[in-house]
C-alpha cells in the first residue's frame, strides 16, 4: 500500500508526464460527451427567462436573461463541433473547462447586478461549480482537473470579496437570507474537496487505462490500443489521402529460444527484440505486441520506403544478437515481416492486417528472415 508522500510523488511524476495515445483517445470522447451534455443543458436553461416573464419579471430582465442563455447555447453549440471534429485540439480540453467554470461565474454575476446576497447565497448557481470541476474527470487530465478547480476557487473568492466591498450596508434579503462567512468559507472548502477528489479520481483512472493498454512484458502498447487506436489512425490517414504501411513482425523460431534456454531467457530475448528494434523507430511511429512473438508497427511511408525501414530494422537484429546471460554465447534472433499499404492493398485495419499477415506467411514459406511488401516473396 502507497503512503501519502509515494502517492504525492507519483501525482506530481503524472502531471509532468504527456499523457498517451490511448489516454488522449479516451480524453477525446469524454471532452465530447461533456459538449454534448453542455448543449443539452443549455437548451434547458432557455425555459428561465420564460419562467422569469411567468413569474412577473420585469422585460428588460428576461430580455437580458434570454440573451445571456442564447449566449452559452451558441458557444456550446461551437465546443460541440470542435470536440466532435477529427483534428485533435490539445488546448480544447483546457479552455471549453475554463469556460465552464466561467459561465457559472458570469452568471452569479448577473445575479449580484439584481440582487447581491443571490450571488453568495445562491446554491443552484454556485452548485454548478462543482459539477464543472467533477465534469473533468471525463478529461482525464491532471492538468486540466487542477485548472478548472482553481479558477472555480479564485473566481468564486474574487465574486465574494467584490460583493463585500460593495455592499453599502448587511448584506440580506428577503429570498436568498443572509449572508455568512462561514457559509462561505465552507463552500471554499467544498470546492477544495471536490477539485482534490477529482483530481485523485483522474490519477487513478489515467493509471488504469494505462494498464490496461500496456502489455507488461515489454511495456509496449498491446491489443486494446491496436483494437481502439489504430483504426482512428488509418481512418485519419486515408481522410487526409496520406499513405501509410501496416507490418506485421514476427520473431523466427522463437519456440527454440525457449525450448532450449527456458521461459524466462525467452521473455528476456523477447524485450532484447523490443528494445533493438523500438531504438531505431521515432516516438510518432507505434510498436505493438499483438501477441506472443508478434508485433504491429504502423509507418507513414510508402510500400517502398516501409520496406527498406523493415529490412534496416531486420539487419539490426540479426547485427545485435541476445546475450542470455553475461559470459554466455550470444543467440542471433532474426524477423520475418509481412508490409501492407494503405490506400494501395486495402483502405481499413482488416484489410491491411490481413494483406499483411498473407505477406508474413509468404516470408516464413520462403525461408524466414525476410520481408515481404509484395504478393509473392
Ligand atoms: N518466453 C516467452 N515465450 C513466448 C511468449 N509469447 C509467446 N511465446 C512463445 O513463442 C513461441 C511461438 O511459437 P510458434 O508460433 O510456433 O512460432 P515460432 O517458433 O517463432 O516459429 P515461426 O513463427 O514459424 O518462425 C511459442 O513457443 C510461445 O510459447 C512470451 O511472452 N514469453
Amino acid at each position: 500500500m502507497s503512503t501519502l508522500s509515494e502517492t504525492l510523488a507519483d501525482l506530481s511524476a503524472a502531471l509532468r508526464e504527456r499523457p498517451d495515445d490511448i489516454l488522449l483517445e479516451v480524453a477525446a470522447g469524454g471532452e465530447l460527451l461533456v459538449a454534448r451534455l453542455r448543449v443539452f443543458l443549455s437548451a434547458l436553461l432557455l425555459g428561465l427567462p420564460l419562467l422569469n416573464h411567468l413569474a412577473g419579471g420585469t422585460p428588460g430582465e428576461t430580455l437580458a436573461g434570454l440573451a445571456g442563455v442564447v449566449l452559452v447555447l451558441l458557444l456550446s453549440q461551437l465546443w460541440l463541433h470542435l470536440a466532435g471534429s477529427e483534428r485533435r485540439r490539445a488546448w480544447l480540453p483546457s479552455v471549453s473547462s475554463a469556460f465552464d467554470v466561467s459561465v457559472v461565474s458570469f452568471v452569479l454575476v448577473l445575479l449580484a447586478l439584481n440582487d447581491p446576497v443571490a450571488a453568495l447565497n445562491s446554491t443552484v448557481v454556485w452548485s454548478c461549480y462543482l459539477l464543472a470541476v467533477f465534469a473533468t474527470a471525463l478529461r482525464h487530465d491532471l492538468r486540466v482537473t487542477l485548472l478548472a478547480g482553481s479558477l472555480a476557487l479564485g473566481q468564486s473568492a474574487l465574486i465574494w470579496l467584490g460583493v463585500v466591498a460593495m455592499a453599502d450596508g448587511p448584506l440580506v434579503s428577503a429570498t436568498y437570507g443572509e449572508v455568512s462567512t462561514g457559509t462561505q468559507l465552507q463552500r471554499i472548502v467544498l470546492l477544495a474537496a471536490v477539485t482534490i477528489v477529482t483530481t485523485l479520481t483522474v490519477f487513478r483512472t489515467q493509471r488504469l487505462t494505462r494498464i490496461s493498454g500496456t502489455d507488461g512484458l515489454t511495456g509496449l502498447p498491446n491489443r486494446t490500443y491496436l483494437n481502439t487506436r489504430l483504426p482512428h489512425l488509418v481512418a485519419r490517414a486515408r481522410a487526409r489521402g496520406e499513405t501509410l504501411s501496416l507490418a506485421i513482425v514476427d520473431l523466427d523460431n522463437f519456440r527454440h529460444i525457449n525450448t532450449e534456454l527456458g521461459h524466462l531467457a525467452g521473455d528476456r530475448a523477447l524485450r532484447h527484440a523490443v528494445r533493438v528494434l523500438r531504438q531505431q523507430l521515432a516516438r510518432e511511429e507505434p510498436m505493438i505486441r499483438a501477441g506472443g512473438e508478434e508485433f504491429v508497427l504502423l509507418l507513414r511511408l510508402p510500400t517502398g520506403a516501409a520496406w527498406e525501414r523493415l529490412e534496416a530494422l531486420r539487419q539490426k537484429l540479426e547485427a545485435e544478437p541476445f546475450v542470455p546471460e553475461p559470459g554466455a554465447e550470444p543467440r542471433k534472433l532474426t524477423l520475418s515481416a509481412g508490409v501492407a499499404n494503405c490506400p494501395q492493398d486495402a483502405n481499413d485495419l482488416s484489410g491491411l492486417m490481413k494483406r499483411a499477415d498473407l505477406r508474413l506467411r509468404l516470408a516464413k514459406r520462403a525461408g524466414r528472415n525476410r520481408v515481404v511488401a509484395r504478393d509473392e516473396a
